[in-house]
Protein backbone atom coordinates (compact mmCIF):
# COMPACT_ATOMS: atom_id res chain seq x y z
CA UNK A 1 0.00 0.00 0.00
CA UNK A 2 1.63 3.39 -0.76
CA UNK A 3 1.21 6.40 1.10
CA UNK A 4 -2.53 7.81 0.48
CA UNK A 5 -1.77 11.61 0.39
CA UNK A 6 1.01 12.80 -1.76
CA UNK A 7 3.92 14.43 0.53
CA UNK A 8 3.90 17.72 -2.00
CA UNK A 9 2.02 18.39 -5.34
CA UNK A 10 1.04 20.85 -7.65
CA UNK A 11 -2.46 21.16 -8.71
CA UNK A 12 -3.08 23.54 -11.85
CA UNK A 13 -1.70 25.40 -14.46
CA UNK A 14 1.37 28.08 -14.52
CA UNK A 15 -1.12 29.95 -12.27
CA UNK A 16 -1.61 27.29 -9.56
CA UNK A 17 -0.44 25.76 -6.38
CA UNK A 18 1.20 24.08 -4.48
CA UNK A 19 -0.46 21.49 -1.78
CA UNK A 20 1.86 20.06 0.70
CA UNK A 21 0.98 17.50 3.29
CA UNK A 22 1.81 18.85 6.55
CA UNK A 23 4.34 17.12 8.19
CA UNK A 24 4.57 19.00 11.18
CA UNK A 25 1.47 17.45 12.07
CA UNK A 26 1.94 13.71 11.68
CA UNK A 27 1.09 11.32 12.81
CA UNK A 28 -1.83 12.96 14.85
CA UNK A 29 -3.28 14.95 11.95
CA UNK A 30 -3.14 14.77 8.32
CA UNK A 31 -3.73 17.77 7.31
CA UNK A 32 -2.93 20.04 3.41
CA UNK A 33 -1.12 23.86 3.23
CA UNK A 34 -2.13 25.12 -0.06
CA UNK A 35 0.41 27.37 -0.80
CA UNK A 36 -0.20 30.84 -3.01
CA UNK A 37 2.98 32.21 -2.57
CA UNK A 38 6.65 31.91 -2.15
CA UNK A 39 6.63 33.16 1.50
CA UNK A 40 4.32 30.14 2.38
CA UNK A 41 6.78 27.41 0.57
CA UNK A 42 10.14 29.22 2.78
CA UNK A 43 8.22 29.21 5.92
CA UNK A 44 7.03 25.33 5.37
CA UNK A 45 10.42 24.48 4.79
CA UNK A 46 11.83 26.62 7.54
CA UNK A 47 9.05 25.11 9.94
CA UNK A 48 9.87 21.11 8.34
CA UNK A 49 6.21 21.20 7.02
CA UNK A 50 8.18 20.19 4.40
CA UNK A 51 11.64 18.11 4.99
CA UNK A 52 13.92 15.65 3.64
CA UNK A 53 16.59 16.88 1.13
CA UNK A 54 14.94 15.86 -1.87
CA UNK A 55 11.19 17.41 -0.88
CA UNK A 56 12.93 20.06 -0.10
CA UNK A 57 14.28 21.14 -3.06
CA UNK A 58 11.22 20.10 -5.37
CA UNK A 59 9.12 22.12 -2.68
CA UNK A 60 11.80 25.17 -3.99
CA UNK A 61 11.48 24.45 -7.21
CA UNK A 62 7.45 24.41 -7.18
CA UNK A 63 7.80 28.08 -5.10
CA UNK A 64 9.74 29.43 -8.12
CA UNK A 65 6.85 28.54 -10.50
CA UNK A 66 4.56 30.52 -7.64
CA UNK A 67 7.16 33.58 -7.67
CA UNK A 68 6.59 34.06 -11.08
CA UNK A 69 3.43 34.20 -10.81
CA UNK A 70 3.39 38.10 -9.69
CA UNK A 71 5.30 38.50 -13.27
CA UNK A 72 3.37 36.73 -15.53
CA UNK A 73 2.16 40.66 -16.76
CA UNK A 74 5.54 42.22 -17.41
CA UNK A 75 8.28 41.38 -20.35
CA UNK A 76 11.06 38.54 -19.98
CA UNK A 77 13.36 40.52 -18.20
CA UNK A 78 11.20 41.82 -15.07
CA UNK A 79 10.32 37.85 -15.15
CA UNK A 80 14.00 36.77 -15.49
CA UNK A 81 15.16 39.38 -12.36
CA UNK A 82 12.10 37.81 -10.38
CA UNK A 83 13.40 34.09 -10.68
CA UNK A 84 16.56 35.37 -9.63
CA UNK A 85 15.09 37.14 -6.25
CA UNK A 86 12.92 34.43 -5.08
CA UNK A 87 15.74 31.44 -5.74
CA UNK A 88 17.95 34.10 -3.64
CA UNK A 89 15.47 33.67 -1.23
CA UNK A 90 14.31 30.71 -0.48
CA UNK A 91 18.30 29.09 -0.77
CA UNK A 92 18.42 30.68 2.67
CA UNK A 93 15.39 28.49 4.15
CA UNK A 94 17.24 25.93 5.31
CA UNK A 95 21.34 25.54 4.80
CA UNK A 96 22.27 21.99 5.00
CA UNK A 97 20.26 19.95 2.24
CA UNK A 98 22.22 20.51 -0.82
CA UNK A 99 19.10 19.50 -2.96
CA UNK A 100 18.04 22.32 -1.94
CA UNK A 101 20.45 24.80 -3.93
CA UNK A 102 20.93 22.55 -6.85
CA UNK A 103 17.07 22.57 -7.62
CA UNK A 104 17.41 26.25 -7.49
CA UNK A 105 20.05 26.38 -9.64
CA UNK A 106 18.10 23.85 -12.27
CA UNK A 107 15.43 26.64 -12.29
CA UNK A 108 17.40 29.94 -12.04
CA UNK A 109 19.28 28.21 -15.62
CA UNK A 110 15.63 27.61 -17.08
CA UNK A 111 15.16 31.44 -16.39
CA UNK A 112 18.75 32.45 -17.70
CA UNK A 113 18.63 30.70 -20.89
CA UNK A 114 15.63 32.11 -21.90
CA UNK A 115 15.35 34.36 -25.11
CA UNK A 116 12.74 35.27 -27.58
CA UNK A 117 9.94 34.65 -25.62
CA UNK A 118 7.41 36.38 -22.60
CA UNK A 119 7.24 35.64 -19.29
CA UNK A 120 4.09 33.47 -19.59
CA UNK A 121 6.14 30.91 -21.68
CA UNK A 122 9.39 31.27 -19.00
CA UNK A 123 6.63 30.36 -16.33
CA UNK A 124 5.71 27.44 -18.29
CA UNK A 125 8.99 26.40 -19.01
CA UNK A 126 9.83 26.58 -14.91
CA UNK A 127 6.61 24.86 -13.85
CA UNK A 128 8.19 22.20 -16.65
CA UNK A 129 11.66 21.81 -15.14
CA UNK A 130 9.94 21.44 -11.77
CA UNK A 131 7.71 18.64 -12.54
CA UNK A 132 11.03 17.38 -14.08
CA UNK A 133 12.78 17.56 -11.18
CA UNK A 134 10.10 15.98 -9.27
CA UNK A 135 9.24 13.35 -11.34
CA UNK A 136 13.36 12.57 -11.77
CA UNK A 137 13.57 12.17 -7.80
CA UNK A 138 10.72 9.92 -7.92
CA UNK A 139 12.46 7.41 -10.90
CA UNK A 140 15.92 7.77 -8.60
CA UNK A 141 13.89 6.54 -5.21
CA UNK A 142 12.52 3.57 -6.97
CA UNK A 143 16.13 3.13 -8.48
CA UNK A 144 18.07 3.46 -4.97
CA UNK A 145 15.40 1.03 -3.51
CA UNK A 146 16.62 -1.69 -6.51
CA UNK A 147 20.35 -1.07 -5.84
CA UNK A 148 19.69 -1.28 -2.25
CA UNK A 149 17.76 -4.79 -2.09
CA UNK A 150 20.51 -6.10 -4.63
CA UNK A 151 23.11 -5.31 -2.17
CA UNK A 152 21.53 -6.68 0.40
CA UNK A 153 20.05 -9.96 -1.45
CA UNK A 154 21.69 -12.68 0.78
CA UNK A 155 20.71 -10.61 3.83
CA UNK A 156 18.15 -13.80 5.70
CA UNK A 157 14.81 -13.34 5.45
CA UNK A 158 13.43 -11.23 8.57
CA UNK A 159 17.10 -9.44 8.96
CA UNK A 160 17.07 -6.25 11.27
CA UNK A 161 17.58 -3.14 9.35
CA UNK A 162 18.12 0.36 11.73
CA UNK A 163 17.02 3.83 10.32
CA UNK A 164 17.42 7.19 11.86
CA UNK A 165 15.38 9.95 11.14
CA UNK A 166 12.72 9.67 8.21
CA UNK A 167 14.34 8.99 4.50
CA UNK A 168 11.01 7.63 3.05
CA UNK A 169 8.29 9.23 0.80
CA UNK A 170 8.19 12.21 3.20
CA UNK A 171 11.47 13.75 2.49
CA UNK A 172 11.63 12.89 -0.96
CA UNK A 173 9.13 13.21 -4.32
CA UNK A 174 9.36 9.28 -4.56
CA UNK A 175 8.90 6.70 -2.14
CA UNK A 176 12.03 7.74 -0.30
CA UNK A 177 15.96 6.87 0.14
CA UNK A 178 16.51 4.62 2.79
CA UNK A 179 12.97 3.36 3.13
CA UNK A 180 12.89 2.81 -0.52
CA UNK A 181 15.57 -0.03 0.17
CA UNK A 182 13.31 -1.42 3.24
CA UNK A 183 10.30 -0.97 0.63
CA UNK A 184 12.05 -2.94 -1.74
CA UNK A 185 13.20 -5.64 0.38
CA UNK A 186 10.00 -6.05 1.59
CA UNK A 187 8.54 -6.20 -1.91
CA UNK A 188 10.54 -9.23 -2.61
CA UNK A 189 9.39 -10.98 0.22
CA UNK A 190 13.04 -10.81 2.65
CA UNK A 191 10.88 -9.32 5.29
CA UNK A 192 13.00 -6.84 6.89
CA UNK A 193 12.46 -5.80 10.71
CA UNK A 194 12.95 -2.38 11.37
CA UNK A 195 14.21 -0.98 13.91
CA UNK A 196 13.34 2.97 13.93
CA UNK A 197 15.15 5.50 15.66
CA UNK A 198 12.97 8.50 17.17
CA UNK A 199 15.62 10.90 16.18
CA UNK A 200 15.27 13.80 18.93
CA UNK A 201 14.49 16.51 18.86
CA UNK A 202 11.73 16.57 16.06
CA UNK A 203 11.00 13.00 16.33
CA UNK A 204 11.01 12.19 12.51
CA UNK A 205 11.57 8.37 13.02
CA UNK A 206 8.80 8.27 15.81
CA UNK A 207 6.31 10.40 13.68
CA UNK A 208 7.21 9.64 10.51
CA UNK A 209 9.27 6.48 9.50
CA UNK A 210 6.79 4.25 12.01
CA UNK A 211 3.96 5.93 10.16
CA UNK A 212 5.25 5.35 6.48
CA UNK A 213 6.32 1.68 7.62
CA UNK A 214 3.13 0.81 8.95
CA UNK A 215 1.12 1.64 6.78
CA UNK A 216 3.14 -0.47 4.35
CA UNK A 217 2.91 -3.28 6.81
CA UNK A 218 5.93 -3.30 7.50
CA UNK A 219 7.34 -4.87 10.98
CA UNK A 220 9.15 -1.58 12.75
CA UNK A 221 10.05 -1.28 16.86
CA UNK A 222 10.64 2.33 17.72
CA UNK A 223 13.49 2.72 19.80
CA UNK A 224 14.88 6.36 21.60
CA UNK A 225 18.03 7.32 20.02
CA UNK A 226 19.89 6.11 23.83
CA UNK A 227 18.84 2.70 22.72
CA UNK A 228 20.88 2.09 19.70
CA UNK A 229 23.72 0.42 21.03
CA UNK A 230 21.82 -1.80 23.22
CA UNK A 231 19.87 -3.18 20.24
CA UNK A 232 23.26 -4.18 18.31
CA UNK A 233 24.94 -5.10 21.25
CA UNK A 234 22.02 -8.12 20.82
CA UNK A 235 22.36 -9.26 17.47
CA UNK A 236 19.35 -7.73 16.63
CA UNK A 237 20.44 -5.20 13.74
CA UNK A 238 22.09 -6.55 10.29
CA UNK A 239 22.72 -3.36 8.83
CA UNK A 240 22.15 0.13 8.98
CA UNK A 241 20.94 2.05 6.36
CA UNK A 242 20.14 6.34 6.91
CA UNK A 243 19.26 8.95 4.24
CA UNK A 244 21.95 12.15 3.95
CA UNK A 245 21.36 16.01 3.12
CA UNK A 246 24.94 16.84 1.44
CA UNK A 247 27.31 14.13 0.28
CA UNK A 248 31.42 15.89 -0.15
CA UNK A 249 33.10 14.92 -2.71
CA UNK A 250 35.15 12.15 -0.42
CA UNK A 251 31.75 11.06 0.71
CA UNK A 252 32.01 12.26 4.21
CA UNK A 253 27.91 12.64 4.87
CA UNK A 254 25.84 15.19 6.47
CA UNK A 255 22.85 13.34 7.67
CA UNK A 256 20.37 14.00 10.62
CA UNK A 257 22.13 14.92 14.28
CA UNK A 258 22.72 11.53 15.83
CA UNK A 259 23.59 9.54 12.47
CA UNK A 260 27.12 10.54 13.06
CA UNK A 261 27.25 8.32 16.70
CA UNK A 262 24.87 5.50 15.05
CA UNK A 263 27.56 5.16 12.30
CA UNK A 264 30.43 4.88 15.20
CA UNK A 265 27.96 2.27 16.60
CA UNK A 266 27.74 0.33 13.88
CA UNK A 267 31.24 0.39 13.41
CA UNK A 268 32.10 -0.52 17.02
CA UNK A 269 29.82 -3.61 16.32
CA UNK A 270 30.40 -5.02 12.96
CA UNK A 271 27.60 -3.77 11.20
CA UNK A 272 27.55 -2.12 7.48
CA UNK A 273 26.45 1.11 7.49
CA UNK A 274 24.63 1.94 4.54
CA UNK A 275 23.90 5.70 3.45
CA UNK A 276 21.19 5.71 0.42
CA UNK A 277 20.91 9.14 -1.41
CA UNK A 278 20.57 10.00 -4.99
CA UNK A 279 23.18 11.62 -7.25
CA UNK A 280 21.41 15.15 -6.03
CA UNK A 281 23.01 14.80 -3.03
CA UNK A 282 26.44 14.68 -3.63
CA UNK A 283 27.90 18.52 -3.24
CA UNK A 284 30.49 17.84 -5.91
CA UNK A 285 32.20 21.63 -5.52
CA UNK A 286 33.18 20.49 -1.64
CA UNK A 287 36.19 18.57 -0.74
CA UNK A 288 35.48 17.27 2.99
CA UNK A 289 32.61 17.52 5.56
CA UNK A 290 33.82 20.17 7.01
CA UNK A 291 32.84 22.39 4.59
CA UNK A 292 29.16 21.23 5.05
CA UNK A 293 27.21 24.36 6.61
CA UNK A 294 24.95 22.60 9.61
CA UNK A 295 21.99 24.42 10.77
CA UNK A 296 21.54 25.22 14.11
CA UNK A 297 18.14 25.33 15.55
CA UNK A 298 16.20 26.81 18.04
CA UNK A 299 16.61 25.37 21.91
CA UNK A 300 13.07 25.88 21.74
CA UNK A 301 12.46 22.00 19.69
CA UNK A 302 14.60 20.89 22.56
CA UNK A 303 13.11 21.84 25.74
CA UNK A 304 9.03 22.64 24.50
CA UNK A 305 9.22 19.99 21.78
CA UNK A 306 5.35 18.80 21.25
CA UNK A 307 3.74 20.41 24.41
CA UNK A 308 6.02 19.70 27.36
CA UNK A 309 8.70 21.94 28.85
CA UNK A 310 11.81 19.52 29.70
CA UNK A 311 14.33 21.72 31.21
CA UNK A 312 14.31 24.36 33.35
CA UNK A 313 13.66 28.28 31.98
CA UNK A 314 16.69 30.05 30.79
CA UNK A 315 18.84 26.75 30.57
CA UNK A 316 21.60 27.21 27.45
CA UNK A 317 20.77 24.40 24.31
CA UNK A 318 23.15 23.85 21.56
CA UNK A 319 19.91 21.90 19.04
CA UNK A 320 22.43 21.37 15.58
CA UNK A 321 20.46 19.58 13.51
CA UNK A 322 22.60 17.53 11.58
CA UNK A 323 26.16 15.76 12.29
CA UNK A 324 28.57 14.64 9.61
CA UNK A 325 29.77 11.08 9.31
CA UNK A 326 33.30 10.70 8.09
CA UNK A 327 33.69 8.17 4.91
CA UNK A 328 35.92 5.81 6.33
CA UNK A 329 32.65 4.86 8.55
CA UNK A 330 30.43 4.27 5.32
CA UNK A 331 30.43 1.12 4.19
CA UNK A 332 28.51 1.91 0.95
CA UNK A 333 26.63 4.61 0.03
CA UNK A 334 23.50 3.47 -2.14
CA UNK A 335 22.35 5.66 -5.71
CA UNK A 336 20.25 5.56 -8.28
CA UNK A 337 23.33 5.21 -10.68
CA UNK A 338 24.71 2.18 -8.34
CA UNK A 339 26.99 1.07 -5.42
CA UNK A 340 29.90 3.58 -4.48
CA UNK A 341 31.33 1.10 -2.31
CA UNK A 342 33.86 1.92 0.52
CA UNK A 343 33.75 5.60 -0.86
CA UNK A 344 36.10 7.91 -1.77
CA UNK A 345 36.78 10.89 -4.40
CA UNK A 346 38.05 8.90 -7.27
CA UNK A 347 35.05 6.29 -6.59
CA UNK A 348 32.27 8.84 -6.25
CA UNK A 349 33.64 10.97 -9.46
CA UNK A 350 33.50 7.93 -11.42
CA UNK A 351 30.24 7.22 -10.49
CA UNK A 352 28.61 10.87 -10.15
CA UNK A 353 30.95 13.07 -12.50
CA UNK A 354 33.79 15.23 -11.64
CA UNK A 355 33.11 19.10 -10.77
CA UNK A 356 33.63 21.06 -13.83
C1 LIG B 1 15.98 11.70 1.98
S1 LIG B 1 16.74 13.01 2.79
C2 LIG B 1 16.16 12.78 4.41
C3 LIG B 1 17.02 13.47 5.41
O1 LIG B 1 16.52 14.78 5.73
C4 LIG B 1 16.26 14.81 7.12
O2 LIG B 1 16.45 16.05 7.71
P1 LIG B 1 15.17 16.99 8.05
O3 LIG B 1 14.10 16.09 8.58
O4 LIG B 1 15.72 17.96 9.08
O5 LIG B 1 14.82 17.66 6.74
C5 LIG B 1 17.20 13.79 7.69
O6 LIG B 1 18.53 14.27 7.72
C6 LIG B 1 17.02 12.69 6.69
O7 LIG B 1 17.98 11.69 6.69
Amino acid sequence: MTQQIPTLQWQGDIEGVLVLLDQKLLPAKTELIVCNDVDQVWIAIQELSVRGAPAIGIAAAYAVCLGAQVALDTELQPMQQRVGQVCDYLAESRPTAVNLTWALARMRQVADQATDCGPRELAQALLSEAQAIHAEDAEMCKSIGRHGADLLAEFPVGAGVLTHCNAGALATGGQGTALSVIFELAERGKQPRVWVDETRPLLQGARLTTWELMQREIECTLICDSAAAHVMAAGQIQAVITGADRIAVNGDAANKIGTYGVALLARSHGIPFYIAAPTSTFDMAIATGNEIPIEQRSGQEVVQGFGSTTAPAGVAVYNPAFDVTPAELITGIITERGIVATPTRDRIEALVGRNE
